[in-house]
């Protein structure tokens, strides 16, 4: 059987874009088929996994979720088991939380608890979103296998291994993607007055929509825009006929999204007026906010007190998004940091997250998962 190690780094070579996930996919099933089967139901669903492990005398089912997806960046860590795949990495540690499943699995395998326990290796974090959809199939045609509550984790390169932080309550942000293109005419450089500039109107509304968050959302209630992406044109001495804008928007509060919508449709009405071109908005997916169980929250942190060599931080919200919260919007669970020391942060094509937290957080998990079964 290979180490939870190698199984990481293994997975750390093959990182793949959501609901692509076809090698990482036929991975974890090749090392969930080297347990012993017969207490475990094997369910696929798109490039997902659900495993079900019967439990002794149950009275419920827990569930334990990872995302599997990488992201599109490409890898400049320089290690010897960096990503074989040109322009993807798994620089958002689902690496690093598909091993922690895989080692929890091996656990309940081993020792199995007295209520029936879930492991949801759920595809498409990063983009579109899959646990809205999964949820969806489980509740629509796997009754037997949605839990009755759920948990998570993810990676924190900004705290020591042993440092494990949650709140009760919101956590995670609303999320909604943002893609604009900005049409307009392609022209010679020398003659500006007979093409429309999309380079100047694009990067003109960049930097209104960039008046938003500070002149309009109130300055008590959190929000962000971001654009991560800009591109125009095609050579030095063409006028640009095409830019597009690529973003993220985040709010704690649901109607603060509403009205950052609404300011961006109307910079991008008024920029069709002044330049003279189209603007097409397109929002992407969005994610429901994370917010933990407050009892469960609270709990889990009264745990990870006690557990040994454990640092419980009960920490502030963050503006990241989370998928997850689809599964925690109908089913009381909660999502946690884990400390993963590394001096570059998530989507860093540098990140390297520290290993240990593996060996440290699979025993804190499964006796996490002991304590709350009946
Ligand atoms: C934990 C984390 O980093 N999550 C991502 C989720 C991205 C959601 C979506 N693609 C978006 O960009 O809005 C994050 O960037 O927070």
């Amino acid at each position: 059987m290979k180490t939870l190690q190698d199984i990481r780094r293994d997975l750390h070579r093959i990182p793949e874009l959501g609901f692509e996930e076809v090698k990482t996919q036929s991975y974890l099933l090749e090392q969930i088929s080297t347990l012993p089967q017969d207490r475990l139901t094997i369910t696929t669903w798109k490039t997902g996994i659900v495993v079900k492990i019967e439990g002794t005398e149950p009275t419920q089912t827990i569930g334990w979720r990872t995302d599997i997806d990488g992201l599109p960046i490409t890898e400049v860590t320089g290690l010897s088991f960096e990503s074989s795949h040109p322009g993807k990495m798994h620089a958002c540690g689902h690496d690093v939380h598909m091993t922690v499943a895989l080692g929890l699995l091996r656990k309940l395998v081993e020792n199995p608890i007295k209520d029936h326990a879930v492991i949801l290796f759920q595809p498409a974090e990063e983009s579109p979103g899959g646990a809205l959809p999964m949820r969806e199939w489980l509740k629509e045609e796997q009754q037997a296998l949605v839990p009755d509550k759920i948990f998570a984790f993810h990676v924190a390169p900004e705290f020591p291994v042993g440092t494990v932080a949650t709140r009760p309550g919101l956590l995670f942000a609303n999320t909604s993607e943002l893609f604009i293109d900005v049409i307009g005419k392609e022209g010679h450089a020398a003659f500006p007055h007979q093409a429309k500039d999309m380079s100047v109107a694009a990067a003109t509304l960049l930097l209104q929509l960039q008046t938003i968050v500070s002149r309009s959302v109130n300055p008590m209630d959190p929000a962000v825009l971001t654009i991560g992406k800009f591109t125009s044109g095609t050579v030095q001495n063409i006028i640009s006929g095409h830019a597009r804008l690529e973003g993220t928007i985040r709010t704690m509060d649901a109607g603060t999204m509403t009205i950052i919508k609404e300011k961006i449709e109307a910079f991008c009405r008024a920029a069709e007026i002044a330049f003279e071109c189209s603007v097409q908005i397109n929002y992407g997916s969005s994610y429901y906010q994370v917010k933990n169980d407050e009892i469960l929250a609270n709990e889990f942190l009264a745990f990870a007190k006690a557990h040994p060599a454990t640092n419980a931080i009960l920490c502030d919200a963050a503006m990241t998004g989370e998928d997850f919260g689809y599964f925690l919007q109908e089913i009381p669970g909660l999502l946690f940091w884990a400390g993963v020391e590394s001096p570059y942060g998530l989507h860093h094509p540098k990140l390297s997250p520290d290993e240990a937290v593996i060996d440290y957080l699979v025993p804190f998990v499964d006796s996490y998962f002991r304590k709350i079964s009946s």
